[in-house]
């Protein structure tokens, strides 16, 4: 079975192309820049070089059109013809209360992903594009939603509520909801299995920290806390997003600076983390070269992100009573070892102890970096929430098939 996964955001679309016999990764690529002057597809069919191609993509549909068109082109496509095309799973960001799996899509799905664009304005109106775009190029190919909040259903009600009245909850759904749930799930089972220990035996904490990040507490093998909330704003330190504020500060600074709603949400999502403290970039490799350098506004954005990601590890490891396994995934969890060391260095409290070589080694797979006698097991397992959604299409399809 050939099944494409989507990633669709307003202006960007990234894809991949299984063939899920063996799980082989056929082509990737995106097309970003859709609906500016000139948006960008490049893609690299396995094992080739990539092509990029610049032309005008005013609209995701027109986007899904030139996928299909490369994937299928003379020389460089990757099947005969789009019919090879068996199924189409996306990645969906929130899925609000009303979804704690991935599910085949539907009217009633459809609806239930638009009912939740209040609560994820900047990604569930991309994805619905997504879907409505394939079902135009492709009315007969069945499509599945994953989503990010799925796995995250698990918490108990004193982790997801926030201390603030009822009714907010019970008319307007303001809760925890916690993101990233494909890449948590997904690296805690490869923890365990890389371990040789059951899932449910073990207390887990992973951080994955790419350009948005997020920690979960993972119990029994299911999410018990997260640190994102309603939205993917709340929590750590990001490349952009602030995460954890007062929120006091909301109206003082719309009052002093005299902002708008919208004017503050940007600055909070857009323009704080990283990006703010070291007024440099949000990106933790210009960060790491400019610390190298002296430069003292990106050490200490690089002291708080530390310090901010420490501070959930350590109560998270009070929510559970204790620490087993702490796993670092995505972008800089996987690559920065500077900030892995920093983090451990702090950690020795809970009997961790890092083996600094195993850490400082450019490895790649999934690995350990603590030491033998370490109480703490660290592990830096590299997330892949492209197969996640991948399976989990093939899974629900097989399914629909067989019944
Ligand atoms: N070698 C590296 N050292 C430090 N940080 C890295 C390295 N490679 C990538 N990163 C960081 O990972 C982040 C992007 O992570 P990623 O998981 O790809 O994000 P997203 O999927 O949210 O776009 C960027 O901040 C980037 O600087
Ligand atoms: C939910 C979220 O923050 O996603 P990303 O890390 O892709 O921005
Ligand atoms: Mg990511």
């Amino acid at each position: 079975m050939n099944i494409l996964v989507i990633n669709a955001g307003s202006s960007s679309l990234k894809f991949l192309m299984y063939n899920m016999v063996n799980e082989e990764v056929l082509a990737s690529g995106r097309v970003e820049r859709i609906g500016m002057d000139s948006a960008i597809l490049s893609y690299e069919p396995a094992g080739r070089t990539e092509i990029r191609e610049v032309a005008e993509i005013l609209e995701h549909t027109t986007a899904i059109r030139k996928v299909l068109d490369i994937l299928v082109h003379k020389e460089h496509g990757v099947l005969a013809s789009s019919s090879d095309i068996d199924a189409v799973g996306h990645r969906v960001v929130h899925g609000g209360e009303s979804f704690s799996s991935s599910v085949i899509v539907n009217e009633e799905v459809k609806r239930e992903i638009k009912r939740l664009f209040d609560l994820a304005p900047l990604h569930n109106p991309a994805h619905m594009l997504g879907i409505n775009a394939v079902e135009l190029n492709m009315p007969d190919v069945p499509q599945v939603v994953v989503f990010d909040t799925a796995f995250h259903q698990t918490m108990p009600a004193k982790s997801y509520l926030y201390p603030i009245p009822l009714v907010l909850y019970r008319k307007h759904q303001v809760r925890r909801y916690g993101f990233h749930g494909t890449s948590h799930d997904y690296v805690s089972e490869r923890a365990a299995r890389f371990l040789g220990k059951p899932l449910v035996e073990l207390k887990m904490v992973t951080c994955h920290i790419g350009n948005g990040a997020s920690c979960a507490a993972i119990l029994n093998g299911q999410s018990v806390d997260t640190s994102m909330g309603m939205t993917p704003l709340e929590g750590l330190m990001m490349g952009t997003r602030s995460g954890d504020i007062d929120p006091a500060i909301v109206p003082y600074v719309m009052g002093k600076e005299e902002l708008t709603m919208n004017e503050v949400n940007s600055m909070l999502n857009k323009h704080s983390g990283l990006m703010a403290i070291s007024g440099l970039s949000s990106d933790m490799r210009e960060i790491q070269q400019s610390m190298a350098a002296g430069d003292g506004s990106a050490v200490l954005a690089f002291d708080m992100y530390e310090y901010r990601l420490r501070k959930y590890i350590g109560s998270y490891a009070a929510a559970m009573n204790g620490l087993d396994v702490l796993v670092f995934t995505a972008g800089v969890g996987e690559n920065s070892s500077i900030l892995r060391e920093s983090v451990c260095r702090n950690l020795t409290f809970l009997g961790l102890e890092l083996d600094e070589e195993a850490n400082s080694q450019r490895a790649h797979g999934d690995r350990v970096i603590s030491t033998v006698g370490s109480r703490v097991t660290v592990l830096v397992i590299p997330t892949n929430e492209e197969l996640v959604i991948a399976r989990d299409t093939y899974r629900l399809i097989l399914a629909r098939q067989k019944a």
